[in-house]
């Protein structure tokens, strides 16, 4: 079966988007695998499609996929790319839209300067919702890594993550801590790993180990994560500009209850078509 795909990137956390608003897609872990491997595939961090909506009121269903096949709840880089993607393929006028994933419904913009602001929604703080295993609802908490005891903040962006503060980002342990907290025992559903360093309280770099797809470039909910984590620790204060390896994002949020908006660019690189086995 021949499929037409476009490869995206935001900020360098890369995607295979496909158009399935008229196409029963089957996609199975082994053929996201196969489209996600980057020397016997397209290769991307995560593949998105489109669908049409199954509910009122909204215009999309927009799924993700991680490179290891998993399908997961959100994906902020994703959510600006399939906002240009839509537009730019015709499939709405619409300069905002609704789009539902597996963790709600999030508003996404695409502005007249080329920008995409996304409303991602209101972080879920309690343990029970990241999922994380704690009795305590403390901001930060210690989590057991080997040897060493981690000080991170667990909260969920619709995806669950944890967010370290770090000295110096290009130094962290991403490699080596990075895939033990993404399967750590108190993460029943995984996570992905955060490190964050504060530059001032309007600036911070940041590196994500994803779950399900490694170290990418950029990571949108990872960003709305280290942003509401900060300032719930005190060190930050909204709006705050996250320098990530492959750019920058601007991450706002009013605080405890409302919603995270997340800004920044949505780029086409090429269009294809490959063979789906
Ligand atoms: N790159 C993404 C997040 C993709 C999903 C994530 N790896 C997960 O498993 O939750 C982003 O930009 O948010």
């Amino acid at each position: 079966m021949k499929l037409r795909f476009t490869k995206m990137h935001g900020l360098g956390n890369d995607f295979v988007v496909i158009d399935a608003t008229r196409l029963a897609l089957e996609l199975t872990p082994a053929r996201v695998r196969a489209i996600a491997d980057r020397h016997f595939g397209v290769g991307c961090d995560q593949l998105l499609v489109v669908e049409p909506a199954t509910q009122a009121g909204v215009d999309f269903r927009y799924r993700i996929f991680n490179a290891d096949g998993g399908e997961v709840e959100q994906c902020g880089n994703g959510a600006r790319c399939f906002v240009r993607y839509v537009h730019d393929k015709g499939l709405t006028k619409q300069r905002e839209i609704r789009v539902e994933t597996r963790s709600g419904i999030i508003t996404l913009c695409l502005r007249t300067d080329g920008l995409v602001t996304v409303d991602m929604g209101v972080p879920e703080l309690a343990p029970a919702k990241v999922p994380f295993l704690s009795a305590s609802d403390a901001v930060v908490q210690p989590l057991q890594v080997g040897a060493l005891t981690l000080a991170i903040t667990a909260l969920s962006m619709g995806n669950p993550h944890a967010v370290q503060v770090v000295a110096d980002v290009d130094g962290a342990a991403v490699a080596e801590q990075g895939p033990l907290i993404e399967c750590h025992a108190r993460f029943p559903a995984r996570v992905n790993a955060g490190f964050m360093q504060v530059v001032g309280p309007h600036e911070v770099r940041l590196r994500v180990f994803e779950r399900g797809a490694g170290e990418t470039l950029a990571c949108g909910t990872g960003a709305c994560a280290a942003v509401v984590a900060g300032m719930l620790r005190g060190l930050l204060q909204s709006p705050v500009r996250v320098h990530t390896r492959g750019g920058e994002l601007e991450i706002a949020w009013a605080g405890v209850g409302t919603p995270v908006l997340m800004t920044g660019p949505a780029v086409t690189v090429f269009e294809g078509e490959m063979e789906l086995e």
